[in-house]
């Protein structure tokens, strides 16, 4: 297996599990020395490296190896930092069914979303975030990677976990040994003692309560007028208007004053449409491309209703009914569309409350008991909570799905099913269901015809799952062994902007963040094996600077709303071009700009050619010639960028729509479709 084989590596059925670290008494102080000893022969030899970890009965990785600390004198791996890195590689919990475990159930569903445009169903993406949610039995649900101090090396714990306790991933379903699909989340599992797994007692700290923190805002860019330019289709019947001020909105006071607090004066194209819609009462889907305010389009509306209307009182109560569930795929995005929620309802009787895996279910409870009118979750714990009857579903009267073909998905969409069908939930007819993405595959839309009334509203800003255009794009041509090279080059060409670099397995973020960690470049890692308050503590060393890199897998792909992102480097280049459009986005946002660098292989990479010509031509971007000869070379006929997963349409699937009207973004010139058709229905 080569340097880089990752992909190779991480699905071979006898490879070892990982096994989490949980116990501080298991860290070893003797070990590190040795460990990162080994952390740089692998890195200057990795096929040594690799031949060790493939062989389980050779134990290195059995007795909790670790690599990390060592040499980095200067550095955060030293100061108990969470910057650092470790891995325990650990092979004594090894076994054949963690393998096969780790490749069944339903993370093998991403490949159906097909391939960059056309089609790579075992993406390596799968093989990373998919294994993440399929739930084998491999005892642990991160790899033994987490930044200590003093230089101590974790020692990784054998045996404990494997063959129980469920994997569980960021839909924080849990598969049990059995196979069996289980609704109860690992951590609830843990609670109620049916799993020897640790028990997750993570309580994240509460966000800061001044009201300057509270209001703290990044200022839009040069850009941000622009928005008025780009056309906007509404889809549907009997449109109501859009309007043009905040003022048109007519919002009661203590929310115009919220808005002015978070320095909004001007509405974006997609507040501008999907504000009246739901304020008109109205289903909505609505596609704008990243960074353009979709979480405000929602939030608002759904405010001033709230607020309109009166909610239950936000007080302690045993069973707390919210009127309003959001949903997102990532524990970081929810957090953050709660920060934002919190801000709007700011001085009102509205209370938001913020619930996701990883955290001390306990935890999660006592915050809902305290009141709750909005309720923002990750999939998983959503279930949990309801499953516990620690909310009642019956005053829900609002459902947004953020992220929403990401929240339809074979991966999310069976939990998102059962949470409409839960007893007590209105029915689509008696609530309002919102769906906002950047991207909307043609197939999700139609999923999505279950949730929503079939006269649902369909705004599209610009073109849906295109990407954004304050993004200058640039591709470049590295071979799998010269990226490191590259990538070190082009950081430190950077300095200290902030920048993402995305790969593709949770494996390759710690080592390549380790690896720059090593080049004397502050890094940090995101990932789905690290342990919550890592992910939290990766992000938040990123959001002040601290680490100027992260590191990421596609899990901070999607929403994050990241100041001064100014740089994101595909390290390896997504499976889908919906992801591409996601992972590019976490810069130039909100009207500032920002570039995005792709490492190209043409080893690997050469069927990602032509969507991504045709990705770069949208955005109006330089397409290389050398990239076209590749996606000529690769010709599909038929091919026309619209495969699944890769949505380059501005069209609301629901052919035979009955109204339509395109305008721009100023709102003028409109030209409402005059003989509407029945609507199909999705039912
Ligand atoms: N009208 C506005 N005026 C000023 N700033 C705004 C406005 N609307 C949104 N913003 C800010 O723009 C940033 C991006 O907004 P948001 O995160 O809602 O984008 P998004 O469309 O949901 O992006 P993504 O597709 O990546 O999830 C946020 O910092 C938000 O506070």
């Amino acid at each position: 297996m080569g340097d880089e084989d990752w992909e190779a590596e991480i699905i071979k059925p006898h490879m070892s599990s990982y096994v989490p670290v949980f116990e501080k008494d298991r860290y070893s102080s003797g070990a590190h020395g040795d460990t990162f000893n080994r952390t740089l022969a692998s890195l200057s030899d990795p096929g040594e490296s690799n031949k060790r970890e493939n062989t389980s009965t050779m134990g290195d990785f059995g007795v909790g190896r670790s690599f990390g600390n060592r040499g980095f004198s200067n550095n955060k791996f030293e100061e108990g930092d969470s910057c650092g890195f470790w891995r325990g590689y650990q092979d004594g919990n090894d076994s054949e069914a963690s393998g096969s475990f780790r490749r069944s159930g339903r993370g093998s569903y991403r490949g159906c979303r097909g391939g960059f445009g056309l089609g790579s169903p075992n993406s390596k993406y799968e093989q990373d975030e998919g294994t993440q949610r399929s739930g084998g039995i491999f005892g642990s649900r991160r790899s033994a990677l987490s930044g200590v101090g003093k230089g101590d090396a974790y020692q990784s714990r054998s045996g404990s976990g494997s063959g129980r306790g469920g994997y569980k991933g960021l839909n924080e379903e849990v598969i049990t040994a059995s196979g069996k699909n289980s609704w109860k989340s690992e951590a609830e599992r843990r609670e109620s003692g049916d799993t020897q797994g640790p028990k997750v007692t993570y309580i994240p700290p509460p966000p800061p309560e001044d009201e300057d923190s509270i209001f703290a805002h990044y200022q839009t860019g040069i850009n941000f007028d622009k928005y008025d330019t780009i056309l906007v289709e509404v889809s549907g019947h009997d449109v109501p208007p859009a309007i043009l001020t905040f003022e048109e909105a007519n919002l009661c006071q203590t929310l115009n004053s919220n808005i002015a607090k978070a320095g909004y004066t001007k509405l974006t194209p997609v507040q501008k449409y999907s504000i009246p819609i739901v304020l008109g009462g109205r289903d909505l889907m609505a596609c704008a491309q990243t960074g353009s305010g979709k979480t405000a389009a929602f939030l608002l509306p759904i405010l001033a209703h709230m607020m309109r209307d009166g909610v239950t009182a936000s007080r302690f109560k045993e069973l707390q009914e919210p009127e309003c569930i959001i949903v997102a795929p990532t524990r970081e995005l929810i957090s953050q569309i709660y920060l934002e929620a919190r801000k709007f309802s700011f001085g009102t009787c509205v209370r938001a409350v913020v619930i996701y895996g990883g955290t001390q279910l306990g935890h999660s409870i006592r915050q809902i008991v305290q009141g709750c009118n909005i309720l923002c979750a990750t999939p998983g714990r959503l279930m949990d909570i309801i499953g516990k009857e620690k909310i009642g579903l019956r005053q829900v009267k609002y459902i947004v799905l953020d992220e929403a073909d990401r929240m339809l998905d074979m991966g999310f969409g069976p939990e998102m099913k059962k949470l409409i069908s839960c007893p007590g939930m209105p029915s689509k007819e008696q609530r309002q269901t919102l769906m906002f993405s950047a991207t909307f595959p043609e197939e999700i839309q139609r999923l999505a015809g279950e949730f929503l009334k079939s006269n649902y509203l369909f705004v599209a800003v610009g073109q849906v799952g295109g990407a954004c255009r304050d993004v200058q794009q640039t591709i470049l041509q590295v071979g799998q062994y010269s990226k490191r090279e590259k990538l070190v080059e082009i950081l430190r060409n950077i300095g200290d902007e902030r920048t993402m670099v995305f790969v593709e397995t949770k494996k390759k973020a710690d080592f390549i963040a380790t690896f720059l960690c090593q080049e004397k470049i502050s890094t940090t890692s995101i990932h789905g094996d690290r342990e919550q308050r890592e992910r939290e503590q990766a992000l938040g060393d990123f959001r002040c600077g601290k680490c100027p890199v992260l590191v990421a897998t596609s899990v901070a792909a999607r929403g994050l709303d990241i100041e001064n992102v100014q740089h994101v480097i595909n390290f390896d280049l997504p499976s889908t071009t919906d992801e591409y459009v996601h992972r590019i986005g976490r810069t130039g946002r909100c009207g500032n700009t920002g570039r995005a660098i792709s490492f190209f292989d043409t080893e690997s990479d050469n069927h990602l050619a032509q969507p991504l010509v045709k990705v770069l031509s949208d955005a109006q971007q330089d397409v290389p010639a050398w990239l076209e000869e590749i996606a000529f070379s690769m010709y599909v006929p038929g091919f026309s960028g619209s495969t699944r997963g890769n949505v380059f349409v501005s069209i609301d699937t629901r052919k035979n729509y009955q109204g339509k009207s395109s305008l721009n973004a100023a709102g003028f010139s409109s030209s409402q479709a005059p003989n509407p058709v029945d609507d199909e229905s999705w039912d």
